[in-house]
This record gives structure tokens, C-alpha cells and sequence, in this order.
């Protein structure tokens, strides 16, 4: 049979598609555009014939059908790897539970101990070939697709194509079904307002930067912003392998300097796992020979970033104390986004040659009640903990940039309270004292 009768035969409606999902099974929906839009909402539709139906995802924006429309979550219960800020306005609610995890282990967890009886995604039209593309959410898809029981793929044309790398496509023979519909535009991400302390921030990473460098930049506004001041810098030859892809890629494509020249691996090639941004970013990456997508199960390796030469990781907390422990995940029990990528790059950034990894914060933040709090604590209490004080190298503030490392406790200490805010110093060092990490010959 050609590959268009086979499409036609698995052809169906959202409506029809659903029908195959039964009470209690586990569903996958992939991740952030690839969220099947039409297909949840047919299953949201069939709310009062199912029960106990478990959908997992990620980083997904939402709004999705099946958690708003079940607040007692006797039909349908939703579960996210990584919290987008709708997800955690679910959690907030009670409609979302985190799952633990590291991405570069997340396909091994599919493969090897989980149960994905139905997975529904996203896909750009199908080519010639017979294959779709599993576009921005390659990071993710293709061991979940592999693992479930069935497959049911959403066509969305307004999808980028994106060359690989491996795993970034599934050919019509290993599909059940096939759903097409409208779908509108995606919106663009927001682009972070630049601050000062952005710029303080960026300001003081640079002497740690060199030319040939490959960044990788996480999630959140202040990567975004440092990657755009990286953009307006003097550095050139930058390379890209990132977990995900935001418009500060872009904005260093657009100043010339992304030229992937000194990668000693993928040379020439922007890798990437995900991407979320603007629409101008999704149609640089779409068919672009020079950007590559990979499984996160390669892109977030620790082994393979440990092989690019001066690897640099620039991620965000939003938490730290002052042993060096990182809390970039929770506010106590508040569930604010995941692990994601920071570990995997912590720990493959550590290990290349010239590579460098940095976490990164504003000193303070403006709580709910507008009151000015420190991010430097002097213990966790119920926070999470995100990356553990043994495999913390760079922490930066606008007040500088200290390197953990070989660090003992009373060292740390004073490393990290200076970069504090000055406003919440004296009261650090005084828990310090207490904590018994302090010594009479300490900085103040
Ligand atoms: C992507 C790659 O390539 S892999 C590696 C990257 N991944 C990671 O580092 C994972 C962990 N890090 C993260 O998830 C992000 O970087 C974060 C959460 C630390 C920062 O992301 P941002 O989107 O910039 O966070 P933002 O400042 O908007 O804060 C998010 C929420 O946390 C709240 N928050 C921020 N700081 C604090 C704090 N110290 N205490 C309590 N709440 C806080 C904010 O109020 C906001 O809540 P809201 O949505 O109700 O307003
Ligand atoms: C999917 C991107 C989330 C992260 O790693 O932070």
C-alpha cells in the first residue's frame, strides 16, 4: 500500500480517534506545541464515560480540556514533568501533580518502567515519504511513541519542520491514527524586558566568557535576557546545544554571532531538544540545514556536553543557601516549574574541557506582598532541591560570580553572602554564626 492510502485508512475525526481510550488508562500528550489541541478536546468531551484516565506532559501551556473540565478529578487526572506558568496556575489548584526527573534519563524511564497505552501529539503534515515531523517537541516524543500501545497523531501545519539529529520523525506505518483540523497560529512567547540588574548580571559572567564558546541557555527570563546581552556583546563564534531553544538563539543568529565553528562535536550545527519563542524563531529553525534536533536523551547527556570544548551553561534558581544547595523548582510546597535540564547540564558543562556552569539569579525578589526578599537564604526549610551543594560550581548575582568548588562550609558561606544584597548581609552572617559556618576570620 502507498503511504497516502495508509494515511487515508488510519484517517479519523478528534471525535472517532478518542474513542479507542478506555477508564484508567495512562495517556501522553508530549510537550509544549505539540500538545494535541483538538484530540484533548474530544476527550475532555467524553468526561462522563471514562474514569481515572492519568495524562502525563510537559511544559505545556495549556489551556487543557481534560483538567479544566474535571475539577474532582474522578475522570480525568493531569501530571506535568516540567511546569509551564500554567501548569503551575494548575497545581495552584489542585489540577496538576509534578513527576521527578532528569531529562536525560527521561526516555530510558519510558522505555523501561512506564505504561503509555495511548500517546497523542502534534506532527507536521506528512511528507512525501510517508514521515511526520515531530518538529519543537523531538526532545521528547520519540520514546514515548515507541512505548505506546497507540499511537493517534494530531496534523498541525502551522508546526516547523526541523531537520535531525535522529528520532525526529515517525513514518505512517508506526501510527494508528491520523487527526487534521484547524488550528490557530501559535502566540510568541513573551520577550523579557531587559533590567539593570540583567545587565550587572551579564556584566560580570563576561570575563568568564570566551570566543568558541557553546551556550546553553535554560529556561526562564533571566537566561533569555543574558542570552540577548550575550548577543550584544563582542564575543563571536558562539555555538548552540541547548535543551531548549528561545528567541535569545535568535537574537545571536541575527548578530552573527552563531556560527557553531569550534563545536567539537555537531560543528556547524545549532542542537537543540525543544523550542518555544516567536514565530520568527520557529521559521529560522524550520528547515534550517545548520540546526539539528536531537532526543533529550543525546542533548542533555552529561557525557556528550562534557565533550564540547568550553561548554557553558547558563541557568536560573530561585533560591539559594548558604551551603550551595539550589532551589530552582519549588517555593516551599508550591510547585513552580521542575528539574528540567539543570542537573544534566550542571553536571556535563562541569566536565568540559574550558566548560563552565553558572546559576544565576537576581539577588532579591518582590514577593506577593511587594516586600523585598533575599534569594540567598541561610537554610531550606520545604523547599525542593534542584541541584545538591556538591555539584554547584558558578553562582552569580549583580554582585558577582563565586566558584563553590573545593569550597568548605564556612568558605561558602561567605562566598555566597556576598552575593547578597547588602539590606540582608548582617542578618546571613548571624544565621552563618548560628549555623556554625562562620568563623572569626570570615569576610563580612
Ligand atoms: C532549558 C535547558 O536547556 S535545561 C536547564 C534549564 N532548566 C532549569 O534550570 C530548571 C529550573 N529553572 C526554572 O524552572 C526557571 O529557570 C525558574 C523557575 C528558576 C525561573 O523561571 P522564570 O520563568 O524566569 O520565573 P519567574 O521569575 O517568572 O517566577 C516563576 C514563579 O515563581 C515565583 N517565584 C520566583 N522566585 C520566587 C521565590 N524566591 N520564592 C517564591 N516564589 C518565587 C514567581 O512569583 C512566579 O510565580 P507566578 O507565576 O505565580 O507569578
Ligand atoms: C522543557 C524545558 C524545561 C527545562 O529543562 O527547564
Amino acid at each position: 500500500m502507498n503511504v497516502l492510502e495508509e494515511y487515508k485508512r488510519k484517517l479519523r475525526t478528534p471525535e472517532q480517534a478518542v474513542q479507542v481510550i478506555k477508564s484508567g488508562d495512562w495517556i501522553d500528550y508530549t510537550t509544549s506545541l505539540g500538545q494535541p489541541i483538538l484530540l484533548d478536546r474530544a476527550l475532555a468531551a467524553r468526561r462522563d464515560e471514562l474514569t481515572d484516565v492519568k495524562i502525563r506532559g510537559n511544559l505545556v501551556f495549556g489551556p487543557l480540556e481534560v483538567a479544566e473540565c474535571d475539577p474532582s478529578q474522578e475522570h480525568f487526572i493531569y501530571h506535568s514533568w516540567h511546569c509551564s506558568s500554567y501548569e503551575r496556575s494548575l497545581c495552584d489548584r489542585g489540577l496538576c501533580y509534578y513527576i521527578p526527573m532528569v531529562f536525560h534519563l527521561n526516555s530510558d524511564y519510558y522505555k523501561h518502567f512506564l505504561t503509555v497505552n495511548v500517546a497523542m501529539a502534534c506532527v507536521t503534515p506528512m511528507d512525501r515519504h510517508g514521515y511526520f515531523n515531530l518538529s519543537t517537541s523531538t526532545g521528547v516524543s520519540g520514546q514515548i511513541l515507541r512505548k505506546a500501545d497507540i499511537v493517534i497523531l494530531e496534523v498541525n501545519e502551522n508546526l516547523p519542520k526541523l531537520y535531525g539529529g535522529y528520532d525526529e520523525c515517525i513514518h505512517i506505518s508506526d501510527v494508528d491514527y491520523v487527526v487534521e483540523g484547524h488550528h490557530d497560529p501559535f502566540p510568541d512567547a513573551p520577550v523579557p524586558k531587559i533590567t539593570d540588574i540583567d545587565r550587572k548580571i551579564a556584566e560580570n559572567l563576561l570575563p568568564y566568557l570566551v570566543d568558541g564558546m557553546t551556550l546553553q541557555l535554560g529556561i526562564g527570563s533571566l537566561p533569555h535576557a543574558l542570552g540577548n546581552l550575550i548577543a550584544e556583546s563582542d564575543l563571536k563564534d558562539l555555538g548552540m546545544h541547548t535543551e531548549l531553544c528561545s528567541d535569545a538563539y535568535l537574537q545571536l543568529h541575527k548578530a552573527g554571532k552563531l556560527t557553531n565553528r569550534y563545536k567539537t562535536i555537531n560543528r556547524g550545527k545549532s542542537v537543540l531538544g525543544v523550542a518555544v519563542g516567536s514565530n520568527e524563531l520557529y521559521d529560522w529553525i524550520d528547515e534550517n540545514p545548520s540546526v539539528a534536533v536531537y532526543p533529550l536523551s543525546y542533548v542533555n547527556n552529561p557525557e556528550v556536553i562534557g565533550r564540547i570544548d568550553n561548554m557553558v551553561s547558563i541557568n536560573s534558581c530561585l533560591e539559594v543557601d548558604l551551603y550551595g544547595q539550589v532551589s530552582s523548582e519549588s517555593a516551599g510546597t508550591r510547585q513552580i516549574s521542575g528539574t528540567g535540564g539543570q542537573l544534566d547540564f550542571l553536571t556535563g558543562a562541569s566536565t568540559s574541557r574550558g566548560g563552565k556552569a553558572f546559576i544565576c539569579m537576581s539577588s532579591t525578589f518582590t514577593d506577593r506582598n511587594g516586600m523585598q526578599q533575599s534569594r540567598v537564604v541561610p537554610r531550606f526549610g520545604g523547599d525542593i532541591i534542584t541541584s545538591p551543594r556538591s555539584q554547584v560550581y558558578y553562582l552569580a548575582t549583580e554582585y558577582g560570580v563565586v566558584n563553590l568548588i573545593g569550597k568548605s562550609t564556612w568558605e561558602r558561606a561567605e562566598a555566597i553572602i556576598s552575593l547578597a544584597h547588602p539590606t540582608f548581609r548582617d542578618q546571613l552572617i548571624r544565621a552563618a554564626q548560628a549555623q556554625h559556618i562562620w568563623r572569626r576570620s570570615n569576610k563580612r
